[in-house]
């Protein structure tokens, strides 16, 4: 029978020799990822309460990205919480060293073919990498630590195609915001959307686990892409193993509930505005919209990719008079790759902040939030009310080059013309 690339995980993952659409099987997950905030402060006491230990402690990464550094009491609890824990249980943990939905890649945990669960919203970044990964709640994820089984309910598959190539100054979080303001925060309707086209074969891999992260934004259960040889070269740079690729395509003839096709070449820079990522439209919608802040941070707009694009607009430029460019690298290594690169010392010279590789403000944690009345343009995923700070402020969600241009500009711009420019000499 011929199945989509989500059909076959499954399948495998539930041991059957096939699966379809609506079927409801259980699966075994090959890894578990947790992180400080719905990892061991909530699984623990579930755990404790059942009187379980981890169903296999191999399979189980734990990462804190959350309340790094710890900037207040609570939070530094939190982490002396989550270190005990992963002595205690021996599981790989990773301690701030960027966020988790960056770091389980990086650190070569991933590859095409596997079942995977993570205890945030934003883990269908996983699908980038072939992988079947979605988020769960921490509850859900307690059965999981415990059995090492979830059921799952077969999803029918949404392909979205992206013909031609992306133009100069358009990203990922470009295709991610255009989506959600056509298809809207529930067009993926809990199923799983598979990217595929022209335009996602050419992206790199960070680039392509921003679409699959923002597979979250559309209501997607994950967010996969077929695995070729840009996956393989990754994971194995990763210290991963990429196994066969060949056996993680979907076929040609499976069955596919809706095939959205998009022109890549046409579409021009987006932002979204206050309070949902669906408000998106081209940048020249918001003709005059200062902004207060500028933030280059989280999981979809902090990864080397989006310093490196960023960069390009502030080499030799300054951030324009009472606006904050607030920088937090997504990770560690794509902070000191920066750095090696010279792009830490761009943002440096433009006068830039730079915060910890860490969720930070995107999920409204640490020092930096969002003060009353703010306006805010976020390379981040979401806008919702409150979320990145008080209720009264407003964020806009863009593009590191949109942001980084926003930035200079003091309000919302178009990042084109300053890449065509290039640098003030
Ligand atoms: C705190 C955490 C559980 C949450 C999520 O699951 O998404 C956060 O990461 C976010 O981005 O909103």
């Amino acid at each position: 029978m011929p199945m989509t690339l989500a059909e076959k995980i499954i399948a495998r993952a539930s041991g059957r020799s096939a699966v379809s659409p609506g079927e409801i099987v259980t699966a075994r997950v090959d890894l578990a990822m947790i992180h400080d905030s719905g990892g061991p402060r909530r699984v623990e006491p579930i755990l404790k309460r059942l009187g379980v230990g981890l169903f296999d402690r191999s399979k189980v990464v734990l990462i804190s990205d959350h309340f790094v550094p710890g900037d207040d009491e609570a939070g530094r609890e939190i982490l002396d919480l989550t270190r005990r824990w992963a002595a205690e249980k021996q599981v790989a943990f990773y301690d701030g060293v960027g966020i988790c939905h960056v770091v389980l890649p990086e650190r070569g945990h991933l590859k095409p073919g596997m079942f995977v669960v993570g205890g945030d919203s934003h883990s269908p970044t996983g699908g980038a990498f072939g992988a079947y990964m979605f988020g769960v709640g921490a509850t859900e994820m307690a059965g999981v630590l415990a059995t090492g089984e979830i059921w799952i309910r077969v999803p029918e598959t949404i392909l979205i195609e992206w013909r031609g190539r992306l133009g100069d100054g358009i990203a990922a979080k470009d295709i991610m915001l255009a989506l959600c303001g056509r298809l809207g925060m529930d067009g993926g309707r809990y199923q799983a959307v598979q990217y595929t086209g022209e335009a996602i074969e050419s992206l790199g891999m960070q680039e392509r686990m921003t679409l699959s992260n923002m597979a979250a934004e559309l209501g997607g259960q994950t967010g996969l892409i077929a695995p070729d040889a840009t996956t393989a070269a990754y994971i194995r740079e990763a210290g991963g193993e990429p196994g066969d690729i060949s056996d993680w395509q979907g076929d040609a003839d499976a069955a596919i509930a809706e095939h959205h096709v998009l022109d890549a070449a046409a579409l021009q820079p987006q932002v979204a505005a206050p309070h949902s990522p669906a408000n998106a439209a081209d940048v020249d919608a918001y003709p005059d919209t200062p902004v207060d802040v500028a933030y280059i941070g989280a999981c979809t707009g902090a990864k080397y990719v989006d310093l490196e694009r960023a960069a390009r607009i502030l080499r030799g430029r300054k951030v324009a008079s009472g606006v904050q460019l607030l920088v937090a690298p997504a990770s560690r290594r794509d902070q000191e790759r920066a750095a090696a690169d010279g792009i830490m010392a761009v943002f440096e010279e433009a006068g830039a902040k730079v915060l910890t590789n860490a969720c930070g403000i995107c999920a409204g944690y640490g020092n930096a939030r969002l003060g009353e009345d703010i306006t805010c343009i976020s390379s981040t995923a979401r806008n919702f009310k409150g979320r990145m700070g008080a209720a009264s402020s407003r964020v806009y969600l863009a593009s590191p080059f949109t942001v980084a241009a926003s930035a200079v500009a003091g309000r919302i711009a178009d990042p084109r013309p300053m890449l065509a420019e290039g640098g003030p000499a």
